[in-house]
């Protein structure tokens, strides 16, 4: 079967966006590893598909696959990208576009400045994360905590506090004194594969530079270290600010661009995310069979 698709990036986390509006075929994991292949396929950290909404008070239905062939309940950077395909291809002229996702529904405000998405409340039930705290203490940092994972290397046994929330996906964010040091591709694996999340995490190594400005880097779940991570950043900047050491709003810095994460404080209140979003190159491709 050959399929279009469209090339797209968001502060560097790139996918490969399509249409399924009008097309019911859906995809098999192997596919989605095929689209995602960086040799073999497009290459891409996600794969985004663009769905009819389910229900009247719904615009489209947002899928995200990761590149392992998954599909995971958020991408904040997709989103915005999202946005992006969907004017530009016609498929609505909303400015302000409600599009369902597996974790709910998320509201993508196209503005001059790029796209805001509201990206719903974050959850601090570690239970909901789903991060498993049996016979864990939790430790204090700052106003608020991070719990304890043991790591045992080359005989010693270290322990890193990571604070653990969800944005509708995992997030484990550790404090670093400097992401460009920061062992991220040895801890990225240990902590995204511990067994205390049972559906595996996202990563994040979190140095703060002064209560508005951070820098971050992300292990992502089902794809690795990536360019940026949208939910990444609006986990990274919640646990900040509850922990009290920033200030909304916060502008993260990451390897492939800047990101700007609003956040009142409030357990309630929803996070807001602004960034850039781009389409790189249009195309078709002949998918393998599934096997
Ligand atoms: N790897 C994430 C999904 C994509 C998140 C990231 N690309 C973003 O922009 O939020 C997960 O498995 O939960």
């Amino acid at each position: 079967m050959e399929i279009a698709f469209t090339k797209m990036q968001g502060a560097g986390n790139d996918f490969v966006v399509l249409d399924q509006t009008a097309d019911s075929y859906r995809l098999s994991p192997e596919q989605i590893r095929f689209l995602a292949d960086r040799h073999f396929g497009v290459g891409a950290d996600q794969v985004l598909c663009v769905r009819p909404a389910p229900s009247a008070d719904l615009d489209f239905e947002y899928v995200i696959y990761n590149a392992d062939g998954g599909e995971v309940q958020q991408c904040g950077n997709g989103a915005r990208c999202f946005a992006r395909f969907v004017r530009d291809k016609g498929l609505s002229d909303k400015d302000s576009l409600r599009v369902q996702t597996l974790a709910g529904p998320i509201v993508l405000q196209l503005g001059a400045d790029g796209v805001t998405v509201d990206m719903g409340r974050p959850i601090f039930d570690p239970l909901q994360a789903p991060f498993t705290a049996t016979g864990l203490q939790p430790q204090p940092e700052g106003t608020w905590q991070t719990w304890p994972l043991t790591r045992e290397a080359t005989g010693q046994e270290t322990l890193l506090h990571v604070a653990v929330l969800s944005m509708g996906n995992p997030h484990a964010v550790l404090l670093v004194d400097d992401v460009d040091t920061a062992p991220v591709a040895e801890l990225g694996p240990f902590i995204g594969n511990h067994h205390r999340f049972p559906e595996r995490t996202n990563a994040g190594f979190l140095q703060i530079l002064d209560p508005h400005h951070v820098r971050l880097r992300v292990y992502e779940r089902g794809a690795g270290e990536t360019l940026a991570c949208g939910t990444g950043a609006c986990a990274a900047v919640v646990a900040g600010v509850r922990m009290g050491y920033l200030t909304s709003p916060v502008q993260v810095q990451t390897r492939g661009g800047e990101l700007s994460i609003a956040w009142s404080g409030l357990a309630a209140d929803s996070v807001f995310m602004t960034g850039p979003a781009t389409t790189v190159f249009e195309g078709r491709i002949q998918l393998p069979k599934t096997p």
